[in-house]
């Protein structure tokens, strides 16, 4: 057992909320999420699901011989006589006999007997005779050189790429059993956030509720509605009891002033507060909490930055841990200049990426996006005495997954 998965055994152990390191928080709320349960969805709704079965081959693919180029199908040794023509959608033709051809299109079934595809441009016509260089077996693609009945194509747990989609099709498939994706419902709350125009005195622009739809169907879940919600309890709870979502985020109430109610309204409800705040900078007042029936709730922070932070810490490792998905694995970069560690706290450092590492693009203040919105990744700099010459990625867009290793 690891360090970090004591820590998250101890955690759940305990039932008690803590506030816990960074990546102790990440596996807490990758474990708590339990993949939902496998349904057979059409092609087009399982793609960005992963299989919840291997995908094993229920066909001869190709299903028969076919031609890889259009020209002649011939049979034996050239010259060869012209007996027809056959296109991709032609039925079975009548076997070929020695000197005999075919004019043929790429995919066309060719004729039983045939000895090889010659291409056009390799090829001499005149009249019905056509001749040229040919070796057996050339430019014809074999029944079941793809696959044949019984083959393991792909494993459970992989993800549905439009590539896979489209191998699905090929095998002749409607639907695939996949984990769902998950339903997230984003809850905004702030009675002085305003939706349309500057902020100003007491007034704050809503900077939240227009990035998480995006940021929650990258990460491969299904957003609702966002919902903008009044600074009172009553308010939290109803919506929090009111939905069917499996994770409900909730923005602006996670700290403990007199407008942040959402550890009172999970009280009222019976949930448990699994973490209590995590030491990473920006975004300390996170928290992950769970409903007897499995929902889960996410505590984003008000601050904007601290608030996408958040949502690709504790959200992300939810999301992917009801979608049946491995928590991602960061690569490491150089930080070219290197950065500075927080004794305590892990850094989440907006930087870019550049030929001779990642480069820290400034302005990561929690209540500013503009580093964000100009960076590739955070780096994530674990607690330190000095400084850090090398950093995890965590990609701002929790869609892109080559980064993981
Ligand atoms: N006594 C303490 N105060 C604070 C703590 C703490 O630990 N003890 N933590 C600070 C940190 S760090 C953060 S982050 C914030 C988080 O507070 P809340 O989640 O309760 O959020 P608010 O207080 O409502 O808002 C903080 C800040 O962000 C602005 N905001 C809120 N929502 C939005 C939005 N959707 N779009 C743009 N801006 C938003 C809000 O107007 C405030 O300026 O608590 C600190 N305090
Ligand atoms: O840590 Mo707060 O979440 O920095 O703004």
């Amino acid at each position: 057992m690891t360090q970090v998965e004591g820590e998250v055994a101890g955690v759940v152990r305990r039932h008690a909320a803590a506030a816990l390191s960074w990546d102790t928080a990440r596996e807490l709320a990758h474990a708590t999420a339990t993949p939902l349960l496998p349904r057979g969805l059409p092609l087009a709704d399982a793609v960005g699901c992963v299989l919840a079965t291997p995908l094993v081959s229920p066909a001869l693919v190709p299903p028969v011989d076919r031609a890889a180029m259009d020209g002649y199908a011939v049979r034996g040794a050239g010259p060869w006589t012209l007996v027809g023509t056959l296109l991709a959608g032609s039925a079975l033709a009548a076997p070929l006999s020695d000197g005999q051809a075919y004019s043929i299109v790429t995919g066309a079934a060719v004729p039983a007997g045939t000895t090889a595809v010659l291409p056009y441009e390799h090829a001499t016509l005149a009249r019905d005779k056509v001749d040229g260089p040919t070796t057996p077996g050339r430019h014809i693609r074999r029944a079941g050189e793809e696959c044949t009945p019984g083959e393991l194509l792909l494993p459970a747990g992989t993800l549905i790429t439009p590539q896979a989609q489209g191998l699905a099709a090929t095998l002749g498939l409607d639907r695939l059993s996949v984990i769902p994706k998950p339903r997230v419902l984003a809850l905004i709350t702030g009675d002085e956030l305003t939706h349309r125009g500057p902020s100003s005195p007491g007034r704050t622009r809503d900077a939240i509720g227009p990035m998480l739809p995006t940021l929650i169907t990258r990460a491969g879940a299904k957003s609702h509605e966002v919902v903008h919600l009044k600074d009172s309890r009553e308010a939290l709870v109803t919506a929090l009891a009111g939905t069917e979502a499996e994770v409900i985020l909730v923005s602006g109430s996670s700290a403990s002033g007199p407008a942040d109610h959402l550890r009172g309204a999970l009280g009222s409800l019976g949930a448990e507060l699994l973490i209590d705040g995590v030491f990473c900078r920006p975004g300390h007042p996170q928290a992950l909490a769970r409903f007897g029936d499995g929902r889960v709730v996410v505590g984003l922070p008000g601050n904007p930055l601290a608030a996408l932070t958040a949502f690709l810490t504790l959200g992300v490792a939810v999301i992917r841990g009801l979608r049946g998905e491995q928590l991602d694995k960061l690569a490491v970069a150089a930080v070219v200049g290197g950065v500075d560690c927080h004794p305590t706290s892990t850094r989440l450092v907006p930087v870019r990426f550049s030929p001779q590492g990642v480069v820290p693009v400034g302005h990561g203040g929690s209540a500013m996006l503009r580093g964000a919105a100009a960076a590739d990744a955070f780096a994530v700099v674990d607690p330190g005495p000095a400084e850090a010459i090398a950093a995890r990625l965590l990609p701002m867009d929790p869609g892109t997954r080559p980064w993981g290793v």
